[in-house]
């Protein structure tokens, strides 16, 4: 079974249908290069709102240590994801599980960044430009997953419920992860696009 996370929520009530219907993770975003970013608060109201056996993920990206420390402690989040330059030691300082993502725009020569994260419990391999921010709704040649890699691997990048069934064919991941492609416009989500991905997603195998 193909994990799914739902990114970039920055209402209640788009988490919770994400999670009534059925995703494994709902993701909020942080970070002031985003434009889904929530306040700490906002973000902490949904991520209280979420029922159990949900996990909730919190993006940053090149943010400063002392944000990152409000965000665990205001938040409470089930794992941390990071988008930027961090290195595996900066993203692990903080005690918690985080995920890395890898901007895959960069094609094969983005593979060697893979090995360059140990402690991280995920790696989430996204179809934008290095430097660029997530959400970007840019896909990447799936068939450049890895498999010989210890870490889960989390696929993202300009996924839909058109495409999703294909990328999970030919990447095998163990997650996929979507913002842009359950949208109507940037953080705001449409419920029918999410159904039908988180659909597409389960009927998948
Ligand atoms: O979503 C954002 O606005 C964002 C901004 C800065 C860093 C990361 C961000 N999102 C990260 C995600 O995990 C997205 O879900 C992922 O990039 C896929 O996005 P999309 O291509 O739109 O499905």
């Amino acid at each position: 079974m193909t994990r799914i996370k739902c990114c970039g929520m920055t209402r209640v009530e788009d988490a919770l249908f994400a999670a009534q219907r059925g995703a494994d993770a709902i993701g909020v975003v942080l970070t002031a290069r985003s434009k889904r970013k929530v306040s700490l608060a906002q973000a902490k109201t949904i991520v209280d709102a979420m029922p159990p056996f949900v996990s909730t993920v919190a993006l940053c990206m090149d943010d400063e240590a002392e944000f990152v420390r409000a965000v665990i402690e205001t938040v409470r989040p089930s794992l941390l994801q990071f988008h930027g330059a961090e290195s595996d030691e900066w993203c692990a300082q903080f005690g918690q599980p985080y995920l890395k993502a890898i901007a895959m725009g960069e094609g094969a020569s983005a593979l060697p960044q893979l090995r360059a994260y140990p402690q991280a419990a995920g790696l989430l391999l996204d179809g934008h430009g290095l430097g660029e921010a997530g959400g970007s709704g840019k896909s990447f040649d799936w068939s450049l997953m890895p498999h010989d890699l210890r870490q889960p691997l989390i696929l993202a990048g300009g996924l839909t419920s058109a495409n999703v069934q294909a990328a999970i064919r030919i990447a095998k991941p163990w997650a996929v992860d979507v913002a842009s492609g359950i949208e109507s416009s940037p953080g705001i989500k449409d419920h029918g696009k999410m159904r039908d991905f988180i659909e597409a997603v389960r009927s998948a195998h």
